[in-house]
């Protein structure tokens, strides 16, 4: 089984993935730092070398090449499934399960102010109104995409343990 984990930058992706691989003794990949690891070199630099459009189609080849993994979970990037046929593979591989980590924009502006910096498409806003603004547009692209997921876990309120276990009881 493949457990991918969907949403936006800031739904906790990465730091859910990597415990919840540690719950189920299941391998763990975070597709940015794959692609990291391959290219040798950070999003950030790559995005700011290579341009966003080259980065988007790393993530769709490097995507390819863990389609099929058995008991891993895989936490994806805040676009991966916004582009490209990206989404239709995740949706159409065999024996997985796609999960959406959903949160407010209230939420993931708190979550992701001080970190905007490792994260190209929103380190340019300067204060919380401009950040808020951005991802409510953003988001709104961007959930039908989401949506799409086997299911979703609303993480508002909860702390990273809680999100682990809330999906623990839904996944069994
Ligand atoms: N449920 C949560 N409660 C509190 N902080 C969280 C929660 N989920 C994630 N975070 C924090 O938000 C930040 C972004 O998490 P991360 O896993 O990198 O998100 P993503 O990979 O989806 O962009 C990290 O500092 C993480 O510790
Ligand atoms: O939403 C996006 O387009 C992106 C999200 C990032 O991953 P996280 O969602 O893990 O921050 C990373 O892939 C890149 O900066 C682009
Ligand atoms: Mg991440």
């Amino acid at each position: 089984m493949t457990l991918f984990l969907v949403g936006y930058m800031g739904s906790g992706k990465s730091v859910i993935g990597s415990k919840l691989a540690d719950i189920l003794k299941y391998n763990y990949l975070d597709l940015d730092g794959y692609i990291e690891e391959k290219e040798g070199a950070t999003i950030k630099i790559i995005f700011k070398t290579k341009g966003e459009i080259y980065f988007r189609k790393l993530e769709s080849s490097y995507l390819k090449e863990l389609i099929g993994l058995n008991n891993t979970v895989i936490s994806l990037g805040g676009g991966t499934p916004c582009y490209g046929n990206n989404l239709n593979l995740i949706l159409e591989s065999k024996n997985s399960l796609s999960i959406y980590l959903k949160a407010s924009i209230k939420t993931l502006v708190g979550r992701l102010y001080q970190e905007r910096y490792k994260r190209p498409l929103i380190a340019h806003l300067e204060d919380i109104s401009a950040l808020n603004e951005f991802i409510g547009k953003h988001i709104f692209e961007r959930a039908p995409f989401y949506e799409q997921s086997s299911l979703s876990i609303k993480t508002d309120g909860l702390d990273i343990n809680e999100v682990v276990d809330n999906l623990v009881l839904k996944l069994f």
